[in-house]
């Protein structure tokens, strides 16, 4: 199966998902399975599967399943499910598709807020005694015409050779469109990876800069502390199910189209099969990438400094099988699709060595994945 089909034939409301390895469509929903304990979804989706028509259960889990008005974690077995290997090069055949551009951007807080919460963020790091946070900020893009996700996707997927790009139907008929670098949790088997992401830099057009950049990363110690405090939670948050494990002390530079980034790749041999890559995903989720340390605290913080609902942002977008193998990424560089508006969503590590104007740099650069995508002129959406 050719993966330029599955992309062509997804449609608003599927489940897709194109990694460097493979590519997925899951069409139709024959049953929905929704909670707010991922833990105990993780088990019915275990029953669930024992049964299906098709080989896979797909979809979301939120940030916060408990925040205020309740965000449920929303899986699908599809009605039907193709698989394909990786998107590359077939889909570079494939013409771009034209989004349109916004009638108006409101930016949710503006930028100016969104630096004074991060300062606010960095003085109460102290008085919590939390070691870091993650604060994000939103911008809200309205149009004359109806958006069409597909499209998004379309472009997303032929931009990004690597990562995790996704499509997955929300409640109230809404669609999570985007392109992750970061893998939560994969599991083959009794092989468990993940793939954290802290530390980030602009990649530019200039050879000259964009390799500058990579240096100045892999040499800020900010950017080390920040990847640090994330790569051992997940460290320490996957022990407990391996009787190995393998993180290495120091973290690598990765890239995707649009940004420099630290990541580490940690592995491990699952102790116990019945342990499924779901169980595994919600275990390990909000990991400090998108929340902080310590989590509940961090989570607090966040609910008071961030003036709106993170919903399926910062959550995880993947499947499961009926072995118990499946394959998570964190939900960032993504946009939430309405009728005629989309919402969408950066954020970066606070710790107490955080420069406020800097992080708001930060998340201008992180929007230009799906800014990209969207055919929106180049620095366009820094002004917000
Ligand atoms: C929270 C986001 O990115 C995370 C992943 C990579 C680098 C990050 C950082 O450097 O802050 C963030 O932890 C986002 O893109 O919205």
């Amino acid at each position: 199966m050719d993966a330029a089909r599955l992309l062509e034939d997804y449609a608003r409301g599927d489940f897709f998902l194109a990694t460097a390895h493979r590519t997925i469509l899951g069409s139709g929903a024959a049953t929905e399975l929704t909670g707010t304990d991922e833990a105990r979804l993780a088990e019915r989706v275990r029953r669930a599967l024992g049964d299906a028509p098709t080989p896979i259960a797909a979809g979301v889990l939120p940030f916060d399943s408990a925040a205020d008005g309740g965000t449920p974690a929303r899986l699908v077995i599809p009605e039907g499910v193709r698989f394909a290997g990786r998107p590359h090069p077939a889909v570079d055949r494939l013409p771009r598709r034209h989004v349109g551009l916004p009638e108006r951007v409101t930016p949710v807080p503006e930028g100016r807020r969104h630096a004074e919460a991060v300062a606010d963020a960095v003085r109460r790091l102290g008085e919590r005694g939390l070691r870091k946070v993650v604060l994000a900020r939103a911008l809200d893009l309205e149009f004359a015409e109806p958006v069409r996700p597909e499209a998004i996707l379309h472009n997303l997927v032929k931009d990004n050779d690597r990562g995790y790009t996704f499509a997955a139907g929300l409640p109230g008929g809404r669609t999570l469109v985007g392109s992750s670098p970061e893998l939560l949790l994969s599991r083959q088997g009794d092989r468990v990876v993940s793939h954290p992401h802290a530390g980030s830099m602009p990649r530019s057009a200039d050879p000259v800069t964009d390799r500058q950049n990579g240096e100045a990363l892999l040499a800020s110690r900010k950017d080390h502390i920040e990847h640090a405090v994330l790569a051992e939670a997940v460290a320490e948050a996957l022990r407990p199910f391996c009787r190995k494990l393998d993180a290495p002390e120091k973290p690598e530079l990765v890239s995707t189209p649009t940004m420099w980034h630290l990541g580490t790749t940690i592995t491990g041999e699952l102790a116990d099969r019945d342990v499924t890559a779901l169980h595994l995903a919600a275990a390990l989720h909000p990991t400090p990438a998108i929340c902080g340390t310590p989590t509940e605290s961090a989570r607090e913080l966040v609910t008071e400094l961030e003036p709106f609902e993170r919903g399926y942002y910062a959550g995880a977008v993947g499947w499961v099988d009926a072995e118990g193998d499946g394959e998570w990424a964190v939900t960032i560089r993504c946009a939430e699709v309405a009728e005629r508006s989309l919402r969408l969503y950066a954020g970066g590590g606070i710790v107490p060595e955080s420069d406020p104007g800097a992080e708001l740099d930060e998340t201008s650069a992180k929007f230009a994945t799906l800014a990209e995508a969207m055919g929106l002129p180049r620095g366009w959406l820094a002004e917000f």
